[in-house]
C-alpha cells in the first residue's frame, strides 16, 4: 500500500475577514499544491480526523472521538451543506477495528460535520464527495478533553486498521494550530441563551447562525486590531509542535499536558490532536518508514489562526500476507 499525510489549519474566517492579499495568496498557494499532490496521489480513501465548533456536537452528550458511518456538512460559514461520500461498511469495519483495539470510540450513523470538516476537504479535494472519506471527529472545545497520548493512540489504532486494506490511504488533520476563537466555555458562561446553544443547539435557524458567524467575524477584528480579548497567537509553540511531528517524537507529543496547552497557546490549539492522530495513523500505516515535512506557517491574526501545513510521504508498505 502507499500512504499519504496531509495535516492543514483551517478557518472559517476565510474570505470574512481577510489578511493581506500576498498572505491569501500565499496560503492559497500552498493549498492548490497540497490539492494536485492529493490528485496525483488519488487516494482510495480519506481517513478525516477533524473537530467540531458546537455544530454536530453538544453538551447534551459529547463524545471525545466519533467515528462518522454517515455524515452531513451543516454547511456553516462559506462550506457546502451535503453530504460526505462515507464508505458505511468500511466505516463500520474500522470502527469495531479501533474498539477491539481498545479505543472506546462512539460511531454516528447521522454525524454532521462543520467546517473542521468541510473546509478542508473542500478546499483539498474540491468538493464534499470526491473520495470516500471515513470522518473521525476529536472534541476541541468542551472539556474535559482527551490527552494528547490517547489521540495517538485512537490515530494508531486506525492507522493499523487501514495498513495493507487499501492501494491509496490518506491521512488528513483538519485543524489547530495555536488559536482561541470565541468558542463559549460551559464552566464561564452565564448567558443562558449561550447556554442552550452549547448543550442543544442542533440546527440553528439561518438567523442564530448567521448572528454567531457576525459576533466571530467582529471578534477576528478586534483581534487583529490588537484589542484584548482572545488569547495570544503562539508561533513559537506551533513551530516546536509541527517539528516534532516531523520528527515522530512521540515522548514529546505524549508529554503535552491540556491544562499547559490551553494557558501557552489558547483553548482551540487542542484541535491540533487532529494532527496527533493522523500522524499518528500515518506512522502506523507505514511501520515508521514516512518522512513528515513543515510546508507552511504563519501565523494570521485576521483569522485567528496560527496557520500551518505539514505533509508525510513514504516508500510503498510491504505487508505481510
Ligand atoms: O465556530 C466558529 O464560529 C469559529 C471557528 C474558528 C475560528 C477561527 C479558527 C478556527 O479554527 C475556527 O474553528
Ligand atoms: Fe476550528
Amino acid at each position: 500500500m502507499k500512504a499519504m499525510l496531509q495535516c492543514m489549519s483551517h478557518t472559517p474566517l476565510k474570505g470574512y475577514f481577510d489578511p493581506a492579499a500576498d498572505v491569501v495568496a500565499e496560503v492559497a498557494q500552498c493549498v492548490e499544491k497540497v490539492r494536485e499532490e492529493i490528485e496525483r496521489f488519488d487516494p482510495e480513501v480519506i481517513y478525516l480526523f477533524a473537530s467540531d465548533h458546537y455544530n454536530g456536537f453538544f453538551l447534551d452528550l459529547m463524545p471525545q472521538f466519533c467515528l462518522g458511518m454517515a455524515a452531513t456538512s451543516v454547511g456553516d460559514y462559506a462550506t457546502p451543506p451535503g453530504p460526505l461520500q462515507v464508505p458505511r461498511a468500511l466505516a463500520e469495519q474500522c470502527a469495531r477495528a479501533v474498539v477491539d483495539d481498545g479505543i472506546d470510540l462512539a460511531f454516528s450513523y447521522r454525524m454532521q460535520v462543520d467546517h473542521g470538516f468541510a473546509q478542508t476537504l473542500v478546499e483539498l479535494t474540491g468538493s464534499l464527495d470526491r473520495y470516500p472519506v471515513v470522518p473521525i471527529m476529536i472534541n476541541a472545545v468542551a472539556p474535559p478533553l482527551a490527552s494528547f497520548k490517547r489521540a495517538r493512540q485512537l490515530g494508531e489504532a486506525v492507522g493499523r486498521f487501514a495498513r495493507g486494506r487499501h492501494a491509496r490511504a490518506l491521512f488528513v488533520a483538519s485543524g489547530g494550530l495555536s488559536h482561541n476563537p470565541p468558542i463559549p466555555r460551559i464552566a464561564v458562561e452565564t448567558d443562558p441563551v449561550v447556554i442552550e446553544r452549547i448543550v442543544a443547539g442542533r440546527n440553528p435557524t439561518p438567523e442564530a447562525r448567521d448572528a454567531r458567524q457576525k459576533r466571530t467575524v467582529a471578534a477576528a477584528r478586534a483581534f487583529a486590531a490588537g484589542e484584548a480579548g482572545l488569547h495570544a497567537l503562539n508561533p513559537e509553540w506551533d513551530q516546536t509542535f509541527m517539528q516534532q511531528l516531523c520528527a515522530r517524537d512521540w515522548r514529546a507529543i505524549d508529554a503535552y499536558r491540556n491544562d499547559e496547552v490551553t494557558e501557552q497557546a489558547g483553548a482551540s490549539t487542542h484541535e491540533v490532536k487532529s494532527w496527533v492522530a493522523a500522524s499518528a495513523a500515518m506512522d502506523a500505516a507505514c511501520s515508521g518508514h514516512w518522512q513528515g515535512r513543515a510546508r507552511y506557517y504563519r501565523a494570521i491574526p485576521e483569522w485567528v489562526a496560527g496557520f500551518g501545513a505539514l505533509t508525510g510521504d513514504g516508500p510503498p508498505v510491504q505487508v505481510p500476507a
